[in-house]
C-alpha cells in the first residue's frame, strides 16, 4: 500500500474514526473502491441501481434482483400530498439544497422510521423520492407546474431528467447521469457521511441522519463545490482568460472550488471518468469554450500548485452541457450519496458506540463569577 497524504493537524485529519466495509478512498494514493469493486469498473459496467444495491444491500444484484429492485424504486417515487403542500410553499428564491433538507425532514414526519427493522425500506424510499422532491419544487416554483412525479422511466437519473424537462432524456444524457450517480454514491468518512454516522450513533432515526448529512454536503468545501466551480468557469471568456484569472486567484491565495482533496494526494479517480463524459457532451453541443476553459484550469492548477481536479470540477461542465440549472447540481449529489449515507447509518447501528471525541481546551483558567453590577 502506497503512503497516503501526510495528514495532520486540524479537521481530524489522519485519525481513524471508525471502521467501514463500504469503501476505500485513496488507499493507493488515488484509488476508490465500493465494497472491493474499482470505481472505473463500476462506472464502465453497471447501472446506478446496481451500485445502489451493492452499497445498500451488500452485493451486486443478479438480473432478477435488479429488475425487482428497479421496479420497487419506481413504485416509491410518489410524493405524499402533505409534502407537496410544503414544497409548494417554498419560494423560488430558496436554495435547492434547503429544499432537499426540508423535503427529507418532512418525510421523516410523515413516514417516520419507528424501528431499525424499517431502515432498508426508509433508504429505498429516500432514494426513489429525492428526484421527485427536487423536481416537484423546481417546476412548481419556476414554471408554475404541478408535475407528475410517477414517470415510468427505468432509472433514477432518467426519472430526474424527465421530470426536470417534461420529456424523456436522450440516451447520452441518461448515460451521463448514470455514471455521475455512480461516481458520487459513496466516499468513506467524508464530512456529510460522518455527520450521518454521528447522528446514527445517538440511535436517532434515518431521516434525521440524512437531513444532517444534506446540510453538511451543502457547503462549498464539500458538495457545493460543483456549483461554485460552475459559477467560476462561466465567467471565463476563453482558455487564456481562464489562465490569467486563475493565476490572479492563486496570487491572492483564494480557494479555487473543484480542486484539491482531503485524502487523495495525486488525483481523484472520479475526475478522469467524468471528464471524459464532459468531453463527449461538449462535442454533442458543439462547445468551443467551457470544455477548453475547464481543461486549462486543470493544467494551470497542476502546473502552479500540484492541485488536481476533484470529482466536482468536470461535473460542472458536464451538467451544464445537459442544460441542468447550476443550482440543481448539488441536489443531484444528494440523490446519489443517499446510498452511502444510509449504508453508513446501517453500519454504525450494527456496531454502535456513541461518537463523542474529546476537545483540547483553550479557554480561560477557572474563575469566579463577578457580581453583575461589578462587570
Ligand atoms: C466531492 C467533494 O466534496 S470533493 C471536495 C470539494 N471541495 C472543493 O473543491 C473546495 C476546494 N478545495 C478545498 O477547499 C480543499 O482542497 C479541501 C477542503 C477539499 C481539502 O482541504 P484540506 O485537506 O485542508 O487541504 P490541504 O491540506 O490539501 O491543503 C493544502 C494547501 O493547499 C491549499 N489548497 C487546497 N485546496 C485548494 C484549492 N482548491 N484552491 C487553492 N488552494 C488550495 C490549501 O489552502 C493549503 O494551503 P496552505 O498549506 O498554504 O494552507
Ligand atoms: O471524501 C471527501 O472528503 C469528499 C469527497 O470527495 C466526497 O465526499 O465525495
Amino acid at each position: 500500500m502506497a503512503e497516503g497524504k501526510v495528514l495532520s493537524g486540524a479537521g481530524l485529519r489522519g485519525q481513524i474514526a471508525g471502521k467501514t466495509a463500504l469503501s476505500t478512498v485513496g488507499v493507493s494514493g488515488s484509488g476508490l473502491t465500493y465494497r472491493g469493486y474499482d470505481i472505473q469498473d463500476l462506472a464502465d459496467n453497471c447501472e446506478f441501481e446496481e451500485v445502489a444495491h451493492l452499497i445498500l444491500k451488500g452485493h451486486l444484484p443478479n438480473s432478477a434482483e435488479l429488475v425487482e429492485y428497479k421496479s420497487r424504486l419506481r413504485s416509491l417515487r410518489g410524493l405524499p400530498n402533505a409534502l407537496k403542500e410544503v414544497l409548494e410553499r417554498i419560494p423560488k428564491s430558496a436554495h435547492p439544497m434547503d429544499v432537499m433538507r426540508t423535503g427529507c425532514s418532512v418525510l421523516g414526519n410523515l413516514e417516520t422510521e419507528e424501528d431499525f427493522k424499517q431502515q432498508g425500506a426508509a433508504a429505498d424510499r429516500l432514494l426513489a423520492i429525492f428526484p421527485s422532491i427536487i423536481c416537484y419544487w423546481y417546476r412548481y416554483s419556476h414554471d408554475g407546474l404541478r408535475i407528475n412525479e410517477n414517470t415510468d422511466d427505468d432509472s433514477v437519473g432518467g426519472h430526474f431528467l424527465h421530470m426536470l424537462r417534461g420529456e424523456k432524456p436522450k440516451t447520452l444524457h441518461a448515460q451521463t447521469m448514470n455514471v455521475s450517480l455512480i461516481l458520487y454514491a459513496e466516499h468513506e468518512f467524508n464530512a456529510s457521511t460522518f455527520t450521518a454516522r454521528v447522528c446514527a450513533s445517538t440511535l436517532s432515526d434515518m431521516h434525521s441522519c440524512v437531513t444532517g448529512a444534506i446540510g453538511t454536503l451543502r457547503g462549498p468545501l464539500h458538495g457545493g463545490a460543483n456549483e461554485a466551480a460552475m459559477d467560476m468557469i462561466e465567467n471565463f471568456r476563453d482558455a487564456d482568460h481562464a489562465e490569467q484569472e486563475m493565476l490572479g486567484m492563486l496570487e491572492r491565495k483564494e480557494k479555487i472550488m473543484g480542486f484539491g482533496h482531503a485524502i487523495y494526494k495525486e488525483s481523484d479517480p472520479r475526475n478522469a471518468i467524468i471528464k471524459l463524459w464532459s468531453e463527449k457532451l461538449a462535442n454533442d453541443v458543439g462547445d468551443k469554450t467551457l470544455y477548453p476553459v475547464s481543461v486549462r484550469c486543470e493544467e494551470v492548477m497542476w502546473r502552479e500548485k500540484k492541485l488536481f481536479c476533484n470529482a466536482d470540477f468536470f461535473h460542472a461542465s458536464a451538467y451544464h452541457f445537459m442544460d441542468i440549472p447550476t443550482k440543481l447540481f448539488t441536489p443531484i449529489f444528494v440523490m446519489s450519496r443517499l446510498t452511502g449515507w444510509a449504508a453508513h447509518v446501517m453500519e454504525q447501528r450494527a456496531d454502535n458506540r456513541i461518537i463523542r471525541p474529546s476537545a483540547e481546551y483553550t479557554g480561560p483558567e477557572p474563575r469566579k463569577v463577578t457580581a453583575i453590577d461589578k462587570r
